[in-house]
């Protein structure tokens, strides 16, 4: 992805954003901006909201205070150009565990109008061969299912990535290379939202999430 220099710069905006569970307070008011070209790393003890929070960014939960905006626009309020823009992965994310590899990835490849074609060779580039591509899901190790779920950031035309632990059950050689995709996504001028308990070896802001 190599965006046109005259387009407006990306911008996701957080102004005062309050997250809770029923009477629970877990975030906030927290404010930031995740730009075009940065890499955001959300960081946070277990429970802390760091998923919550991510459910907000994508629109998929409305925020019990402030304002998230992409493009200006509130993401919950009026999502179409966040959609067009996204590509999310959650922590579970890996298709239906009763089809194969390269059918669970050509799914959410047609899902979301992304190009089905280039299914088996994504998965390919993720590591994944051989026999492992035709298995169904379910029968793949939690790395393997993994790299299913992330084999999208190889077709993905989307600006904004939203990643939720993306970096769970990997291997070492598997998160460099994520990683280096990251950076690779950010250097095009895209932007990446990631939750981890580990550190990222790249270049990455950190948002510190704390318990309330
Ligand atoms: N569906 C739900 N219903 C009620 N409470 C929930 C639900 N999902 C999460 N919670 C609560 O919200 C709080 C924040 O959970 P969340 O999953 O956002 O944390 P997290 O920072 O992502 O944790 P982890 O690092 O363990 O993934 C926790 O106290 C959790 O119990």
């Amino acid at each position: 992805m190599h965006l046109d220099s005259n387009a407006p710069r990306l911008m996701l905006q957080l102004d005062d954003v309050v997250l809770r569970r029923g009477r629970k307070p877990l975030i906030g008011p927290l404010s930031a901006s995740c730009s075009g070209g940065t890499v955001t790393h959300l960081r946070g003890p277990n429970g802390v909201g760091k998923t919550t929070l991510i459910h907000a960014l994508v629109g998929l939960r409305e925020p019990d205070g402030g304002t998230i905006r992409w493009q200006g626009e509130d993401v919950f309020d009026r999502p179409e150009s966040l959609r067009r823009s996204l590509c999310f992965i959650a922590h579970d994310a890996s298709g239906s565990g009763a089809l194969t590899a390269v059918e669970s990835l050509r799914f959410v490849l047609a899902l979301n109008n992304e190009p089905v074609e280039q299914a088996a060779d994504a998965l390919r580039q993720t590591g994944l061969r051989g026999r492992s591509l035709m298995q169904p899901v379910r029968t793949l190790s939690a790395g393997q299912q993994r790299r299913v779920a992330l084999a999208r950031l190889v077709v993905t035309k989307a600006q904004l990535w939203v990643l939720d632990e993306p970096l769970n059950a990997l291997d070492d050689a598997s998160r460099s290379l994520l990683c280096q995709r990251f950076a690779d996504h950010a250097a095009a001028g895209g932007i990446v939202v990631v939750t981890s308990h580990q550190p990222l070896p790249i270049d990455a802001r950190c948002i510190d999430l704390l318990s309330a």
